[in-house]
């Protein structure tokens, strides 16, 4: 379970990005976190990895809190979330194999990291998850001969090496056609029931965001102002999100299981 509570972090003197944010996922939910540009999305996502530096607040992931880790603490929390990048974070010049492995560095001492000699039984699990996404035959190229989906079934791949309690994946698909994005989508929401995985989301297109995922949280300023089911995330709450900043209306009227009068939003009106 990942549970945050007053999370708040400021870039310097900066007003602060996120302002005391609190968020609780439970079981294997796969949760969209959507927001216009410069809401505090992939701050959230990288305090939880630490890539960023909460400046104050509780993230604490089953129960193990992550704040103010340090050392060889920090890093076997760390190799426990999963991250996949917008723009895959692959070593071009490294084989499929090679980068997937990259996800047992956490697990393995330096003379294994340095020479590659990874134990047996990561690389069996490698290949069970390569096939699983559909790149095992893929496993002796170049990451760079790849297109883009295969490219970011590596990089899922690759975060699901280090057998994560979570994952968590920043704008996975926003380089990606749309086709291939809503495979993408398709297959976290698979892994997640799957491999029974919280999955953390942060995705611009609001209409993906309905379709594959079973709750929206929605930021604007560093403040939670929505946090429900898809089915409930309507015109209020994406005018409250988005209003006056940008608003993706067309992605909504597409979505296929759009149900703008379902249900009560789950917006909360103390938005900044
Ligand atoms: N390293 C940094 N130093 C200073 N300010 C930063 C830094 N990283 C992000 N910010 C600022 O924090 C705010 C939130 O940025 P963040 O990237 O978290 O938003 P976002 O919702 O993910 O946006 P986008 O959808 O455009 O990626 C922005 O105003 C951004 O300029």
């Amino acid at each position: 379970m990942l549970e945050i509570s007053k999370l708040v972090k400021r870039y310097g003197h900066d007003e602060p990005v996120l302002k005391e944010l609190d968020l609780r996922v439970e079981g294997s939910s796969v949760v969209a976190i959507v927001g216009a540009s410069g809401a505090g999305k992939s701050t959230m996502l990288r305090c939880i990895n630490r890539l960023v530096e909460p400046t104050s607040g509780s993230i604490r992931l089953n129960g193990r809190e992550l704040v103010n880790l340090k050392g060889a603490a920090l890093r076997r929390a760390r190799r426990r979330i999963g991250m996949v990048f917008q723009g895959f974070n692959l070593i071009d010049r490294l084989t499929v194999m090679e980068n997937v492995l990259a996800g047992r560095l956490g697990y393995v001492n330096l003379y294994q990291a340095v020479t590659r000699r990874y134990p047996q039984q990561d690389i069996e699990r490698a290949f069970t998850l390569m096939e699983r996404v559909g790149i095992a035959h893929y496993a002796n190229k170049r990451a760079d001969a790849l297109s883009g989906g295969e490219r970011q079934r590596v990089g899922v791949v690759r975060a699901l090496m280090q057998e994560p309690e979570i994952l968590l994946a920043d704008e996975p698909t926003a380089s990606l056609d749309p086709r291939t994005s809503e495979q993408i989508m398709k297959l976290l929401q698979s892994l997640a029931s799957e491999l029974s995985l919280p999955v953390l989301i942060n995705i611009h297109n609001v209409a993906q965001a309905k379709t594959y995922t079973e709750r929206i949280v929605g930021l604007r300023h560093g403040k939670m102002i929505f946090d429900g089911a898809p089915a409930d995330f309507n015109k209020e709450a994406l005018e409250a999100i988005y209003g006056g900043i940008e608003a993706p209306e067309e992605e909504l009227v597409e979505t296929p299981s759009a149900s703008l009068d379902q249900g009560k939003p789950g917006v909360t009106h103390d938005q900044a």
